[in-house]
């Protein structure tokens, strides 16, 4: 059975989100009703993903603009809130566009506003599910239709999306149609997200999984244990580059000396055109502490450094298939540079009414 739980909703007067902290061991929502709340909860990863940062930055808006009401602030205030919120988390573009999308319609209230968050949130799970088979019909057409072994890193499921998924959206496209024999689940150090959130979700979908250590995916890829690895993203430039969460690349490079291919599944919206490649990708580097401890408990000595960056950027050149909501781009083989047009067809996607 699917047992999808909302990741980000509007909920009457703040938005309402899965505290994805305390999975898989306690499911809770909190509800934001102001930016610091909000800013929080981002840089917390309460809300995280780029797609779901996406969706809560738009949301994020109107959390501005009924504290704005509450407290009596001029607009100079309200537009350096929604500055903050903005500028919450550097690496996902998917951020900083949805709150770009939302904020010329200030002017004409939060309720224009939150339409449009909520067309964001229905165009991503619409764009996550043409995502999906796109992804499942290219890996099909490429590998031969049988059951596979994939191979994740981090979460890119419908807990880092408005729901299915992009990467886990392809995994469940190709459980759907009996395609999947075993998901071996990086763990994703040092936050967890595989273990804590990949297995919580292909769990409760009855997709066959086993959690292995981050530094098992090459030997799990050289040996032979694996026909595909498909990830997520957080930020594409225009040839390709793919940012993601820190690791991707060492999956990447097993990859292609393995000779298997490495997918990309993201949306359009985590396309940036204005960064040529992705020497400019923004990586954030997070506090020493999540390296350092767990849960409290010290795993290192006292006073040693950390070095913590949250994302990697993965080459073009190692990207065999960018999977969109408008299908899949072989990225390795040349098919790019990603193109505005592109990102058009994407949006249109996106906003289609699903045919059935
Ligand atoms: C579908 S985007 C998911 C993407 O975001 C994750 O980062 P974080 O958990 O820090 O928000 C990771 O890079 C995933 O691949």
């Amino acid at each position: 059975m699917e047992h999808e739980v909302p990741t980000v909703e509007w909920a009457g007067d703040g938005l309402r989100l899965l505290d994805q902290t305390v999975l898989p061991g306690r499911v809770e929502h909190v509800v934001v009703r102001d930016v610091a709340a909000l800013v929080d909860a981002i840089r917390r990863l309460v809300v995280r993903g780029a797609p779901a940062l996406g969706v809560a930055g738009a949301f994020g808006v109107a959390v501005a603009m009924r504290q704005a009401a509450r407290e009596g602030w001029d607009r100079a205030a309200l537009d350096e809130a929604i500055t903050r919120v903005r500028e919450a988390r550097p690496t996902a573009v998917n951020l900083a566009a949805g709150v770009d999308r939302v904020r010329p319609l200030v002017d004409e209230g939060a309720g224009a506003v939150l339409a449009a968050a909520q067309a964001l949130l229905d165009e991503d799970v619409r764009g996550n599910r043409a995502i999906g088979a796109a992804g499942a019909d290219w890996i099909l057409g490429r590998l031969g239709d049988r059951p596979l072994r994939v191979l994740t890193h981090c979460n890119a499921g419908a807990l880092a999306t408005a729901g299915w998924g992009t990467a886990l959206g392809v995994v469940r496209a190709l459980h759907g149609r009996g395609r999947v024999e075993m998901v071996y689940v990086d763990e994703t150090r040092p936050l967890l997200q595989g273990s804590r959130l990949t297995a919580w979700e292909l769990a409760r979908a009855g997709i066959p999984c086993a959690v292995q250590a981050d530094g098992a995916a090459p030997s799990t890829i050289l040996r032979g244990l694996a026909d595909v690895a498909v990830i997520g993203a957080d930020r594409i430039a225009a040839n390709g580059d793919t940012a993601n969460k820190i690791g991707s690349l060492g999956v990447a490079l097993a990859c292609a000396d393995a000779g298997i291919p490495l997918v990309v599944a993201a949306p359009w919206s985590t396309v940036d055109l204005a960064l040529p490649d992705g020497r400019g990708v923004p990586i954030e580097e997070r506090p020493a502490a999540e390296i350092l401890a767990w849960n409290g408990v010290p795993t290192a000595p006292e006073g040693v450094a950390a070095h913590n960056p949250a994302f990697d950027v993965t080459p073009a050149r190692l990207v065999t298939a960018l999977v969109t909501e408008t299908g899949p781009l072989e990225v390795s083989a040349g098919e790019t540079p990603l193109t505005a047009e592109g990102a058009a067809k994407g949006a249109a996607r996106g906003a289609a009414r699903p045919t059935g």
